[in-house]
């Protein structure tokens, strides 16, 4: 697992065009950087994003706290279907909490939804615990386990969760991306991602492919690139903005870690970009719907009302930058093939976030993976008769309209965090750049997690953290014989380390332990 700690090589120039980038604050083109002019398979141009950006993070971040959009229904204990994942994020950072469901307005309780909400067994292929319709990017969870969880109550940000589990995920997420429509190179002959897995040849990171590529890939293929790269680096945005100073036991943004993640690779950042554009168009394609969308959820008549006139902002500024032509996607000869595979590898993607090791990472890739697929969903299977609210008013589920404008927010929030990131930079003198530089090419992966970790220094007397994991434990006990096992494994596990890390801090060696990789 060693060979995943590559050093980083910063390029200067690289890192200098997007932490010195001026954001536009109206629509004109200035000719300084990567983020200039068009953005690439859209209509729409950075300035224009970037001009609209503040004011629509303002109202998502109203909109994703009010009672409809903050609960969102998952069920984040079924077993990982593609191997044997032992990953489990020991770090309190990766728990959640949930929400007790008499806390949740009657009618979006497993009994009432799946009454009403569920599709017919025809028009739906299920498997244990899930399913997915024709038109559907993603597996979604049915009602029969799961829990709700208050989003607002469990943010996204740095956990702790790394190594060879996070990096099996990213690498087969990639591995997704591999069509056998596609053009000669593309190793044609190649099984798909999850047949690699399958067949026990997974591959580390080595066949990630390089943006040097693009040329050759067809447009179905990068823009699947891209969606996945602007969601990882959307991700890693949250990470070092929201990150935990192991010095000052304090969270706070870390700017040599988004250098290392994402300004040195100034293409992550504009595919950040592009995901904004391609979810901002699926909002404007719904707009009529999802103003007709119920959106009373127990709360006062002004409440709703208040939900309803952000969802109309939000859908305002959705109108003026969502420009994505989709209709250039999946054409030709084997359109349709295409189009079922790329569907696949989507849902495919959603099912390995059941083998994501920390809670709180699978709760939010669950989020963004819907979300994301929902939006793809409305751009490429729905035709304008059927996204008439007034024919088809069940056309989207709830957990598809919260997860699609969670999944804006965090895009419109990195967006808004890459602006913070830029202020640090401009605030350092030559000298603190370098030290910020230097530092940004260490392995992220060898970075000490020790203090939030349940097992080390003063952690491992938390017995609040340990209650709120066993419960968990007894949870997925309740569900099955496999998810037993694994919990108990996990239980041993944690059991093991307490022993280990309270040995050590009595011991004379109490300094800060080191978790590497
Ligand atoms: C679904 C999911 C959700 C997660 N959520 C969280 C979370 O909420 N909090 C948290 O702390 N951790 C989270 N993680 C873990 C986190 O994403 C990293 O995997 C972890 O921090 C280790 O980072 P790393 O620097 O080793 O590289 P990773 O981010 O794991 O990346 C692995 C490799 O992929 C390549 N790569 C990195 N970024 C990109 C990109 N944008 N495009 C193309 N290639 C890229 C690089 O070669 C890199 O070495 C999550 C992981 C997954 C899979």
């Amino acid at each position: 697992s060693s060979s995943f700690l590559t050093k980083e090589v910063v390029n200067e120039n690289q890192v200098q065009d997007v932490l010195e980038h001026q954001p536009a604050k109206d629509s004109t083109c200035r000719q300084d950087t990567t983020l200039t002019g068009p953005i690439e398979t859209t209509l729409c141009d950075y300035e224009t994003v970037e001009s609209v950006n503040e004011e629509l993070f303002t109202n998502l971040s109203e909109l994703v706290k009010t009672p409809f959009f903050k609960y969102f229904r998952a069920d984040l204990y079924r077993d990982c279907p593609f191997w044997e994942e032992h990953g489990f994020c020991m770090n309190r950072e990766c728990g959640i909490t949930t929400v007790d469901e008499s806390e949740i307005p009657e009618k979006w309780r497993a009994a009432a939804l799946s009454k009403v909400e569920l599709p017919s067994e025809e028009q739906r292929e299920t498997l244990p615990g899930c399913y997915y319709r024709d038109s559907d990017y993603c597996y979604l969870d049915d009602m029969t386990e799961g829990d709700y969880i208050d989003l607002s109550a469990n943010p996204e940000r740095f956990t702790g969760y790394i190594g060879p589990s996070a990096h099996r995920i990213w690498s087969s997420i990639y591995q997704e991306n591999c069509f056998g429509l596609d053009d000669a190179q593309d190793e044609l002959s190649a099984p798909s991602g999850m047949a690699y897995i399958m067949t026990g040849r997974y591959r580390a990171l080595s066949f990630l492919k390089p943006a040097s590529d693009e040329g050759q890939q067809c447009l179905e293929k990068r823009v699947y690139y891209k969606i996945i790269s602007g969601l990882h680096a959307s991700i890693s945005t949250h990470i070092c903005a929201e990150y935990f100073n192991q010095t000052t036991g304090e969270w706070g943004p870390n700017l040599p870690c988004f250098i290392n993640r994402v300004a040195n690779h100034p293409e992550r950042l504009q595919y950040i970009y592009f995901n904004n554009v391609l979810l901002l168009r699926a909002v404007s394609r719904i707009a009529p719907y999802l103003s007709a969308y119920d959106y009373c959820s127990s709360g006062t008549h002004e409440e709703d009302q208040r939900t309803l006139d952000v969802v109309t902002k939000v859908v305002g500024l959705a109108t003026e930058a969502g420009k994505f032509d989709e209709s250039v996607l999946f054409r030709g000869e084997n359109a349709n093939v295409l189009k079922e595979e790329f569907k696949q590898h989507f849902r495919n993607v959603s099912r390995i976030m059941d083998c994501v090791g920390c809670d709180k990472c699978r709760l939010w890739g669950k989020v963004q993976t819907t979300g994301v697929a929902t939006a793809l969903k409305i751009l490429f299977e729905l035709d304008e008769k059927t996204l008439d609210p007034r024919s088809n008013s069940n056309l989207l589920q709830r957990s598809e309209v919260v997860a699609l404008m969670q999944t804006l927010h965090r895009f419109t929030e990195s967006l808004h965090f890459v602006g913070l990131f830029r202020e640090m930079w401009a605030a350092a003198d030559r000298e603190d750049e370098e030290r910020i530089l230097k530092e940004a090419e260490r392995p992220d992966t060898a970075r000490n997690v020790s203090h939030l970790s349940p097992i080390a220094g003063k952690e491992h007397t938390d017995v609040d953290y340990f209650y709120s994991r066993s419960s968990e434990w007894i949870n997925a006990c309740r569900r099955g014989t496999l998810g037993c096992v694994s919990a108990l494994v996990e239980g041993l596990r944690w059991v093991w380390s307490a022993c280990n890390s309270a040995f050590k801090v009595s011991g004379k060696d109490s300094g800060p332990e080191r978790v590497e990789f």
